[in-house]
């Protein structure tokens, strides 16, 4: 960490994201809407992030690197993230003692307290929360995701005491019709509003072979046992995520919901002056972990407003497998019309593509490693965007005014599907991976007077969602969270510091 940022007269404050990009790029944003607040952020990353964006944040937003002990062999290339495995593994073995060495190292000469006055925690990451406190600085955390695949995973213990999950999240269930007990459950214990439906295989914890899906339950009660000692919790959501829900106190679980997140947009108040650079993409604020191919954008200049098929799955979940890939690839051939594939050149993503797919100029498509994807969305020609629904990728849809064909594949993203083609009403489902399927969806997605209501109904919630208004009102909350931490700075302990709640700041 430089020096400047921990000796400057502004209290400190340290973010430390989960290393994936949808957890990378909001903590950046979390980061210039408190240095617009006058505080002095460092975004600690580790290396292998580290060495991808560096030199991408100046400004109010420093950029330190962890070592992490992961070594990329020689003939890996730079393109393969670290897995979950090697990435958990870092974060609970090789990086605690250089975070702790990096917050004492902050502390003045002869003082005895750090003066990194919050360490800001993505509750993904919780590894830091036991530093934070070894080193006696209060921690926050961050849920980069939906409020409402928050309030799931920290009804975990709720589930196991009433007997509705196992003690390893396996759902016991006397319900005959499985394709909604997901959902009831939710809904029998107010957590998720009626009309969310969920299979009882889509809970966030379950992902992977049943060996998988032990391990990550185990992360997630390691997760949440931590997330305890946490003071206050930052939601990445916007108000009022279903109808219904007006964003206020959740007896259960006793968080106070203030929506800061359209403090944290490009242009807001708070996030207005980008400290980041741009070194990659525009809306990204210069977090993009990969380069993103420009000549996309040329590409839809020459295309019909409204004409193109976007389709990417994020950067986290892995290849969907090669059969499936390969039914896109003929499915998105079989619409008739112009698509940008955003596909990551990884031959594992990649495996399935017909023979010269992704070769330039050839038939109707571009498939390009990736995409400058806010810009992307914001262009006039995207009429439709095929996506996983991870949060980062929903929320830009959602902000971009852009319908969605939802292929959820694990984790939030099938709560994220369930909220936007169930509680918004702004996407479908694509029942399956095959060429007639995709085919069908997007002509649904795109045609008719179905198409013309989803795209009536995402314009209004983009136009709910981003007002000034909303974001006015996302800044005084970032500005509460700021004073509160500066108030813990010079000795005094805030008032919601007192309670032995959690608090929660609703972010978009
Ligand atoms: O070609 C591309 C593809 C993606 N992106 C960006 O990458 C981010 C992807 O984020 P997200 O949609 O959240 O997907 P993942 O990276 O897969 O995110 C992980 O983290 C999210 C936040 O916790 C979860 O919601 C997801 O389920 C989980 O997979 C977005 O900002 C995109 O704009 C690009 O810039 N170019």
């Amino acid at each position: 960490m430089g020096a400047e940022a921990v000796t400057t007269p502004h209290p400190a404050v340290l973010l430390v994201p989960f290393p994936a990009q949808g957890h990378v790029t909001p903590m950046l944003q979390l980061a210039r809407a408190l240095a617009a607040h006058g505080v002095a952020p460092t975004v600690a990353v580790p290396d292998f992030i580290h060495r991808r964006i560096a030199g991408a944040c100046g400004g109010g937003v420093a950029l330190a690197s962890i070592p992490s002990g992961i070594v990329v062999p020689a003939d890996a290339g730079d393109d393969t993230p670290p897995g979950f495995g090697a990435i958990v593994h870092a974060m609970e073995h090789h990086m605690p003692p250089h975070l702790e060495r990096m917050l004492l190292a902050a502390a003045p000469r002869g003082g005895s307290r750090p003066v990194v006055a919050c360490v800001v925690v993505d509750v993904l990451a919780s590894w830091a929360v036991p530093v934070a406190a070894r080193c006696g600085v209060p921690a926050a955390g961050f849920w980069p995701a939906m409020l409402a695949s928050y309030r799931v995973v920290a009804a975990i213990p709720e589930l196991i005491d009433r007997g509705l999950i196992s003690e390893s999240g396996t759902p016991i269930s006397s319900d005959s019709d499985s394709d909604a007990h997901g959902g009831r459950m939710m809904a029998g214990l107010g957590i998720l509003p009626a009309q969310v439906e969920l299979r009882a295989d889509e809970l966030p914890w379950l992902v992977g072979d049943p060996a998988t899906q032990r391990s990550r339950f185990a992360f997630w009660l390691q997760t949440l046992r931590r997330a305890r000692g946490l003071r206050w919790v930052l939601v990445n959501s916007f108000p009022a995520e279903s109808a219904g829900d007006d964003g206020g106190d959740d007896a259960r679980q006793g968080p106070r919901v203030l929506p800061v997140g359209p403090a944290l947009l490009p242009g807001s108040a708070a996030g207005g002056k980008p400290s980041c650079g741009n070194q990659h993409q525009g809306g990204g604020g210069g977090s993009s972990l990969w380069r993103a191919d420009s000549s996309c954008m040329g590409w839809l200049d020459a295309q019909r407003a409204g004409s193109v098929v976007y389709v990417s799955f994020g950067s986290w979940v892995g290849s969907i497998g090669a059969d499936k890939v390969r039914e896109l690839a003929l499915g998105l051939q079989a619409t008739g019309r112009p698509f940008l594939w955003a596909l990551r050149r990884d031959p594992s993503w990649r495996a399935g593509l017909p023979a010269g797919f992704a070769d330039p100029g050839r038939g109707m498509g571009k498939v390009v490693d990736w995409a400058p994807q806010e810009d992307v969305l914001r262009h006039p020609a995207v009429g439709c965007y095929l996506t996983h629904c991870g949060w980062n990728s929903t929320l830009e849809a959602v902000r971009s005014g852009v319908r969605t064909l939802c292929y959820p594949v694990s984790g939030d993203q099938f709560i994220n599907c369930a909220y936007i083609t169930g509680a918004w009403g702004v996407g479908l489902r694509l029942r399956a991976m095959t060429r007639a399927d995709v085919a069908a969806g997007v002509a649904r997605v795109m045609d008719g007077e179905l198409g013309a209501r989803l795209r009536d109904k995402v314009r209004a919630l983009r136009d709910r969602v981003v007002t000034a208004e909303a974001r006015r009102a996302a800044d005084r909350n970032v500005g509460a969270f700021v004073d509160d931490v500066r108030r813990e700075g010079e000795g005094g302990r805030p008032p919601s510091l007192q309670a032995p709640t959690v608090q929660i700041y609703s972010v978009l």
